[in-house]
């Protein structure tokens, strides 16, 4: 039996897909002849992510909504006009995230990465739900190898990304999953090359404890750079192979890509 999910009409909702991995995601699944509404906060960088991606792919099958995921009516909006334009939802990736580790921007990172992801999860799960009017479909969350892996310069950002998979690990085992069909899995990708990386790379000290760039270039030299279009192969695989369901995608430049199970044992 043919077990690949054809991407062809397939409707996605990409968060902070204006830029970086996002983006990379984007123009992945447009390839793929899919439909993508672009979701992000930074509304400059979203316009002309639109603009370029319907230049190469068609106008209509590309939009950019301004959404910044820690405001709930802003992303049920998202969802709403997401679902009025191109007639439904498939494919939701939760890849919105940004790395701080200060005394000022530390709160920030757990709003965004953990309750702006759980905000799109809960989202995602009601609108691909059958009793919801929707046709089941693809859940994936992007959390990083730090979410699995103690890492000493960002226990913040870490202890987000685990959270993030934790939440797809009950969700995986959800009821509501089973019955609508809807498919949930992690991706955890190590260094990519993507804003956020050279920011990282260049010594922002604002992402880090302590600020140690000798610990952070040593990391990065040890563990290697992949780029995002790497990174979107990996989620074309999750999305077009059925068989993916309850699973982390572990991806790095030195390892490739491992799939491992969500759940360890059932109790
Ligand atoms: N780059 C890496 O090395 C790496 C590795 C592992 C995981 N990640 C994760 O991948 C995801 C994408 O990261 P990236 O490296 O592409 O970062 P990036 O900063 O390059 O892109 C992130 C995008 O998210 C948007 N965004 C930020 N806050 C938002 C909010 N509140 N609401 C909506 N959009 C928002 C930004 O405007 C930007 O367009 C993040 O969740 C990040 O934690 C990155
Ligand atoms: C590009 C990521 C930007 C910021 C993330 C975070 O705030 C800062 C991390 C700084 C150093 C990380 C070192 C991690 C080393 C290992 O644990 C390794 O397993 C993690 C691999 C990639 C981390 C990148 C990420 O998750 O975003």
């Amino acid at each position: 039996m043919d077990r690949r999910m054809h991407l062809v009409g397939k409707v996605a909702l990409v968060t902070g897909g204006a830029s970086g991995m996002g983006c990379g995601f984007a123009e992945a699944l447009l390839k793929a002849a899919a439909k993508v509404c672009i979701a992000d906060i930074n509304v400059e960088t979203g316009v002309a992510t639109e603009s370029d991606l319907r230049q190469q792919y068609g106008h209509e099958n590309v939009m950019f909504s301004k959404c910044n995921i820690t405001s709930a009516t802003e992303f049920e909006a998202v969802f709403k006009r997401t679902k009025e334009a191109f007639g439904g939802i498939d494919i939701v990736v939760n890849n919105a995230g940004i790395g701080g580790e200060t005394d000022e921007n530390w709160e920030q990172t757990v709003d965004v990465n953990m309750k702006g992801t759980l905000r799109g999860l809960r989202l995602a799960m009601y609108y691909l739900s059958v009793e919801h009017g929707g046709r089941g479909g693809c859940i994936v969350n992007v959390a990083s190898m730090t979410g699995l892996n103690p890492n000493p310069l960002s226990p913040v950002y870490g202890c987000t990304k685990a959270g993030i998979i934790h939440a797809t690990r009950c969700y995986v085992v959800s009821e509501a999953a089973k019955k609508s069909n809807i498919r949930l899995n992690v991706l955890c990708p190590a260094f990519v090359d993507t804003p956020m990386f050279r920011r990282l790379a260049a010594g922002d000290a604002t992402q880090t404890i302590g600020g140690d760039q000798t610990a952070v270039t040593a990391f990065i030299e040890r563990i290697g750079v992949l780029s995002t279009e790497e990174v979107s192969v990996a989620l074309i695989d999750i999305l077009t192979d059925e068989t993916r369901n309850g699973l982390i995608l572990r991806c790095a430049k030195k390892t490739g890509n491992v799939y491992s199970t969500l759940t360890v044992q059932d109790v």
